[in-house]
């Protein structure tokens, strides 16, 4: 088993006199993709948020690739190579495919450091570009690239902000319920991009209620509920653990 590039550690988030993420711990090994599941309310979004620099957390140690990062901001964390994409699709409409990359490296980073990716100078610009373009291709969307983004199907909506995402090359990528909206046959081209983005060598964890996906998907899973880790192990393991199981159908709402 390779060592944790994450490490989460008796993380937790207080909202006035809700736990909503109480003395959470779990890792996420190297070039793996991992879930993190759970009925509605469970803490998911919440742990998300912190892990990706989104909100401070109340108590607890995150670690990226051994370097503790609870409590930086989100840019800071994106430098380190830990980058998220939204539930909800970020787009900016009216600009071109291609434009959205390069925007969306500037929303991710500082002025400064987009200075220093994008350059300030043509040649810096060209490369900035060329990397654009080759996550287009990394996502079969270079055909698209001078589309209006507001114009794409909603599948190639949500694979252009992976593109955006791993633009900037991070080391691990962490993905909001990805296949919300999706129909079955988006679903399973995502799925594909997503392992092929494993291959690349990009740790992914990954939030989602598609319980067929994640099965599909996961080297490993962690189980939250009521804030807290209920459960961890293979998609087999998870499917058959009575303590999930218990969760899903034990009367909590939720939409997987
Ligand atoms: N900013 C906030 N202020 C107050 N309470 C919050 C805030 N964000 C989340 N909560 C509460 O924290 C708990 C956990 O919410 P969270 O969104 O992390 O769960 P989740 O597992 O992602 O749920 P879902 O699957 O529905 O997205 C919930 O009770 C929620 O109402």
């Amino acid at each position: 088993m390779s060592a944790p590039l994450i490490s989460v550690d008796e993380l937790t988030m207080r909202f006035g006199g809700l736990t909503a993420v109480d003395h959470l711990s779990f890792d996420v090994s190297e070039g793996t993709i991992h879930g993190l599941i759970g009925p509605n309310g469970a803490g998911k979004t919440t742990t998300f948020n912190m892990i990706s620099g989104f909100y401070r957390p109340t108590g607890g140690r995150i670690t990226f690739a051994g370097e503790p990062i609870s409590g930086l901001p989100m840019h800071e964390v994106a430098r380190r190579g830990l980058v998220r994409t939204f539930q909800h699709s970020t787009l900016f409409n009216e600009l071109s495919v291609i434009d959205n990359v390069l925007v969306g490296t500037h929303m991710l980073f500082p002025p400064r450091l987009v200075a220093a990716i994008l350059g300030r100078d043509g040649a810096s610009r060209r490369a900035a570009r060329e990397r654009a373009e080759e996550a287009l291709s990394f996502f079969g969307l270079h055909h698209l690239a001078d589309e209006l983004a507001g114009e794409l199907p909603h599948g190639h909506q949500r694979a252009l902000g992976m593109a955006i995402a791993t633009a900037a090359r991070p080391r691990a990528v962490l993905l909001d319920e990805p296949f919300t909206g999706m129909n079955g046959e988006e679903t399973r081209r995502m799925m594909e991009l997503m392992r092929k983005l494993k291959a690349s060598g990009v740790t992914i964890l990954i939030v989602e209620h598609d319980m067929q996906a994640i099965m599909g998907l996961c080297d490993s899973i962690t189980v939250m509920s009521f804030g807290r880790l209920l459960a961890e192990g293979t998609p087999a393991e998870i499917r058959r653990n009575p303590k999930v199981i218990e969760a899903y159908l034990g009367g909590t709402p939720h939409a997987a």
